[in-house]
């Protein structure tokens, strides 16, 4: 269980296994983003239980992942028999990537009409079964998701900023990822990006000027360096062709962050 006095997520990760047993949810775990984000939580000497929620197929995966000899014990769950009811209670993290995602041609906003239900709806279980926990909303448009979230839990009186989380993570990782096919730095620990804003288009500000420690990017490159940070979501739904959008990086940020 979380102990008194954690001020923030990070705080929370950068915490060790001697202090911390996480009981985390991912809701939405069948999908694209879920399996690999939850087969990370399911590694993580930080989680001491792994509960899969999802619409469809969650039994399996969680077979699946409990042959792997970790510590966090793991269950599926589907709306049937309480289903959200027993995966959510208890639960320190719900994370968020249940939704649609885009195809060739769509903007994230044309997700809002379906995605901004299903995150309503999670969130409403987060309200009632386990009102305290960290909430990371993943679910695309995040710029709108989140503000729906909160509204949620405001709504039923639980509303607590510190620990409700749009995920841009991502926009962190492809921006190190990029500086460094420029720098030629090759371990990550050793290139710190900050990015502001939201997670979409232009609102997605990468601070090169910031970074830890700091980067000279050549001019000529600076322009599609940006451009390439704040529409690296365009560039995997393309070479996806319809098969979706970005997977396997995000689940690594989600677990990052
Ligand atoms: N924040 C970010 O940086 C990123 C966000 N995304 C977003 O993440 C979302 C998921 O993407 P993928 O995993 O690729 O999609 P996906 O279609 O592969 O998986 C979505 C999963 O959500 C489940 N789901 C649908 N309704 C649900 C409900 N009411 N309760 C529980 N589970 C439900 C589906 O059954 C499916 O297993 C999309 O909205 C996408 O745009 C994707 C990449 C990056
Ligand atoms: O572009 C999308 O639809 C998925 C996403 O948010 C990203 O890859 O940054």
């Amino acid at each position: 269980m979380i102990t008194n006095g954690i001020r923030s997520f990070q705080e929370l990760c950068s915490m060790t296994r001697n202090t911390i047993d996480l009981t985390a949810v991912v809701a939405g775990a069948s999908g694209g983003i879920g399996q690999p984000l939850s087969l990370l939580c399911k590694a993580s000497p930080l989680v001491d239980e792994l509960s899969l929620y999802d619409v469809v197929n969650t039994p399996g995966v969680a077979a699946d992942l409990s042959h792997i000899s970790s510590v966090a014990k793991v269950e599926g769950y589907l709306p049937s028999d309480d289903g959200m009811k027993n995966a959510f209670t208890g639960a320190d993290l719900v994370l968020i990537p249940a939704g649609i995602p885009r195809k060739p041609g769509m903007t994230r906003d044309d997700l809002f009409k379906i995605n901004a239900g299903i995150v309503r709806d999670l969130v409403k279980g987060v309200a009632e079964y386990c009102p305290k926990a960290y909430v990371l909303v993943i679910s695309n448009p995040v710029n709108s998701t989140v503000p729906i979230a909160a509204e949620v839990l405001k709504a039923a009186g639980v509303f607590n900023a510190k620990k409700l989380f749009g995920v841009t993570t991502l926009d962190v990782v492809r921006s190190e990822t990029f500086v460094q096919s420029i720098t030629g730095e090759k371990d990550p620990s050793k290139t710190k990006i900050p990015v502001i804003g939201g997670h979409s288009g232009e609102t997605i500000v990468p601070l090169f000027s910031q970074a830890k420690p700091a980067v000279k990017i050549p001019e000529d490159k600076l322009d599609a360096l940006v451009h390439r940070v704040q529409f690296g979501g365009d560039e995997v739904v393309k070479a996806k062709n319809g098969a979706g959008s970005a997977t396997l990086s995000m689940a690594y940020a989600g677990y990052r962050c």
